[in-house]
């Protein structure tokens, strides 16, 4: 009999990989290419499924896993982040679960630097002065719009780089900055439960960048009294819930600019909105926010004045660039071929701390 794989979102030319496979029944959401699966499909066709192909806007919780049933052997998501994933209960029934790190790494790690500049320079509000035409009317005075600098100078050396989350995006953030943009300075939190090869890593960082003098782990208060650049790298879930709230924000200082890129739910919305409504901060790049895509509902972006001007939002597209999404469908589809074979697959989780 042939395996079945369920596959909900859209792999590009890599799905071929699994439809020239006549051992397979492919079953594709038939609108992948341009809308996101509904849940009743999700529930209707994973029945019988050894193999779930998702991204991260579909969930996999109990009710598509009992669906699915005892043969369900590979859950392979599009995504870094596995929130959307009830990890303990594929553990517990031996599935084995891809994901794809490292691929996105460089694409997300650009965001972040983009949202940094964009959010600093508040090109939400600038933009919209010759989108009005506003433009004409604007006083060009010398100070007028000016903004904190990401980049040291000779006459502003200091600037510290702060980072709730050290893994892999946050470290090729920091390559960035170090090496364009003269940062020597960067503090950390790892997140909670972060292994020991983040920490590893990040002391072999500082013989890599001759250019970063200072590298220091430090709490969350300090965190947010001493970062200029907060870039917030953290996955979403439980453990990270709201760690940037209002006593996080009400630490910061009022030049200080927040960027987000990794789940929105670690920064509560409310929170921000009023940080950046009342000065505490400068401003923010959000590549994620709370509820979304919702982000009205929270005022943290449209339509409240004092809050948009200084806030720049992305509709999670921290790794959309061809090249990285074309690499993680690729990943995508190998990690669930390698699982309904029977293989390990190319990047799965560990799912032993889980279990
Ligand atoms: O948010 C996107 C991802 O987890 O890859």
């Amino acid at each position: 009999m042939k395996k079945k794989i369920v596959v909900c979102t859209d792999l590009g030319p890599a799905l071929s990989l699994l439809t020239l496979r006549d051992d397979l029944d492919v079953v594709v959401w038939p609108h992948a290419v341009d809308t996101e699966c509904p849940r009743a499909w999700l529930l209707e066709n994973v029945q019988g499924a050894s193999g779930l192909v998702v991204c991260f806007k579909e969930r996999v919780d109990g009710e598509v896993i009992k669906a699915a049933g005892s043969g369900l052997r590979a859950v392979s998501t599009i995504s870094v982040g596995y929130d959307h994933l009830d990890l303990p209960l594929l553990a517990s029934r031996n599935v084995q679960v891809g994901y794809t790190p490292d691929v996105l790494t460089d694409a997300v790690a650009d965001s972040a630097v983009m949202l940094a500049l964009m959010a600093s320079r508040r090109t939400n509000l600038t933009t919209s002065l010759v989108t009005s035409n506003a433009w004409p009317a604007f006083q060009w005075t010398p100070f007028a719009l000016s903004a904190p600098q990401l980049s040291t100078t000779l006459f502003s050396p200091k600037r510290t780089v702060g980072f709730l989350g050290f893994g892999r995006i946050a470290q090729a953030v920091l390559r960035r900055l170090t090496l364009g943009f003269g940062v020597s300075d960067a503090i950390y939190t790892p997140r909670p439960e972060a292994p020991p090869q983040v920490m590893r890593d990040a002391e072999l960082l500082r013989g890599l960048m001759p250019n970063l003098h200072s590298l220091r782990a430090v709490d969350m208060p300090t965190l947010a009294a001493d970062s200029d650049f907060l870039f917030v790298l953290a996955p979403g879930g439980e453990a990270t819930r709201h760690l940037i709230d209002e006593s996080f924000l009400r630490r910061m200082k009022p030049t200080s600019v927040l960027v987000n890129n990794g789940r929105g739910s670690v920064v509560d919305s409310t929170a921000l909105a009023k940080a950046l409504k009342e000065g505490w901060i400068w401003g923010a790049g959000l590549d994620v926010v709370e509820e979304e895509p919702h982000v009205g509902v929270k005022h943290v972006l449209p339509a409240e004045q004092g809050v948009r001007e200084k806030c720049v939002v992305v509709p999670h597209l921290g790794s959309a660039t061809h090249e990285t999404r074309a690499e993680m469908a690729r990943l995508t589809v190998v990690n669930v071929l390698r699982g309904v074979d029977g293989e390990q697959m190319e990047s799965g989780l560990d799912l032993g701390r889980w279990q």
